[in-house]
């Protein structure tokens, strides 16, 4: 895939249902090993029409796709993807709003595990600094209690994605994704697996993060597993949607809305999917030739076949004018998802708008680097150089400085 989290720390081997905790340090784990017998059986697997999620609800895009009676979609992903949106804006809202701080809970009392659980997130942080250095800089600005939690979430994105696109990608099944899936619910029901998922565990129980974007993104490495082809835009934009849009969604509960914001709450959470699809789309755009490679074509097909281009001519590698005039649009079409994400980012709290703001910064520009390149993504890898980074992140931690707008202009 093109990857949407590309976090190098080995991840659990759901295949086998070994801890990734077993294979580094005191390999230690929270609870007991009945847990254990759990994650590697199938026995808790309950697909089919949604399940039921930690407080009953049964809403995903998977139900959604599934639900038309003809089996056919009314939908588009996008107005599906906006369903999950508005729902989840829904769940928080009272949360957020309602005190001017997010009023975070102590610890999860664990007997005798006390002291992991701060080793567990200092675990993630440090998996953090290694692998999202800019990202993790910024998250210096933040509440300790929030840097944290970005950091637990951060780490589970990253070991769910290496599941498909790590070392041990090749042994990964549906059926070891399904796994993956028991296991998260486990950590939402108060019983983490290991130490990383502890962390998770405790975060998920002092903000109001909800489980079904989490559900998503597993959803969108299955969809990996299956496909190497998208039909057009909107097969990819659902794609883009699972295995990005989802961080921008886990990622708001815990960076809050600024208590002055006027702006809806789905506008802000709109924001966030909208940075995690540009995010995404860029990456696609920038490893075109990596994921070629891997005979995995990452564009809508139907845009390929109207610019008088195919799989073949992505394989040879041809920079040629028909290749120039189709990314030239792609790259607009990035762009403006960037754009609907900047209107966003402003009404975040304000220690949490420099991490996002230099993460936007600095990812929009590997677009300018694709055309300074001349469209050659075939073999050169765009990439932001340190002396660019380094003019950026002034300028990212300028714009942090603006307050949200006094008007209700966020709109949809
Ligand atoms: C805008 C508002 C209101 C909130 C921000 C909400 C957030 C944090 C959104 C970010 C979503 C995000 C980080 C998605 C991941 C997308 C992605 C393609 C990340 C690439 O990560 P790596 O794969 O590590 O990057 P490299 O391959 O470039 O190293």
């Amino acid at each position: 895939m093109s990857v949407a989290l590309l976090w190098v720390v080995s991840p659990c081997d759901v295949s086998n249902g070994t801890s990734f905790m077993e294979s580094v340090r005191e390999g230690n784990r929270f609870f007991d090993s009945s847990r254990h017998r759990n994650l590697v059986s199938n026995e808790r697997i309950n697909r089919g029409g949604g399940k039921q999620t930690n407080n009953g609800r049964k809403f995903s895009v998977r139900s959604a796709i599934l639900a038309t009676p003809s089996g056919e979609r009314t939908m588009t992903s996008e107005q599906m993807v906006y369903d999950v949106v508005l729902r989840q804006a829904a769940l928080v809202k009272r949360q957020l709003r309602s005190t001017n701080e997010l009023e975070v809970k102590p610890d999860i009392p664990i007997p005798g595990n006390l002291g992991l659980l701060s080793e567990a997130y200092d675990r993630c942080g440090e998996v953090c600094a290694e692998y999202a250095k800019t990202f993790n800089l910024g998250t210096m600005l933040m509440t300790p209690e929030r840097r944290r939690a970005i950091w637990a979430i951060y780490v589970w994105c990253r070991r769910t994605d290496e599941l498909v696109d790590g070392p041990n990608a090749s042994y990964i099944t549906p059926a070891a994704l399904d796994r993956w899936e028991n296991r998260l619910e486990d950590v939402f029901n108060g019983r983490p697996f290991d130490m990383l998922d502890g962390a998770l565990s405790d975060t998920v129980s002092n903000f109001p993060v909800d489980i079904q974007p989490f559900r998503d993104m597993i959803e969108g490495m299955r969809m990996d597993l299956r496909k190497s082809r998208y039909k057009n835009f909107d097969e990819l934009y659902l794609y883009c949607y699972y295995v990005a849009g989802t961080v921008g969604l886990m990622s708001v509960p815990i960076m809050g809305i600024a208590p002055e914001s006027k702006a809806t709450t789905e506008s802000v959470y709109n924001a966030a999917l909208a940075l995690g699809i540009a995010n995404q789309l860029t990456n696609i755009l920038r490893d075109v030739g990596e994921d070629a490679r891997r005979g995995r074509v990452y564009l809508p097909q139907d845009e390929l076949a109207q610019a008088g281009l195919s799989d073949e001519d992505i394989f040879a590698g041809r920079v040629t004018d028909k290749w120039r005039i189709f990314m030239k649009k792609q790259i607009h079409r990035a762009r403006k998802f960037f754009d609907e994400a900047e209107k966003g980012v402003t009404e975040l709290s304000s220690a949490s708008r420099f991490p996002v703001w230099a993460s936007l910064v600095l990812y929009r520009k590997i677009l300018d680097e694709i055309e300074a390149n001349d469209y050659n993504n075939f073999t050169k890898r765009a990439y932001v150089s340190k002396s660019k980074k380094l003019i950026a992140l002034p300028i990212a931690y300028a714009k942090s400085l603006v307050p949200p707008t006094k008007t209700a202009s966020l709109q949809r």
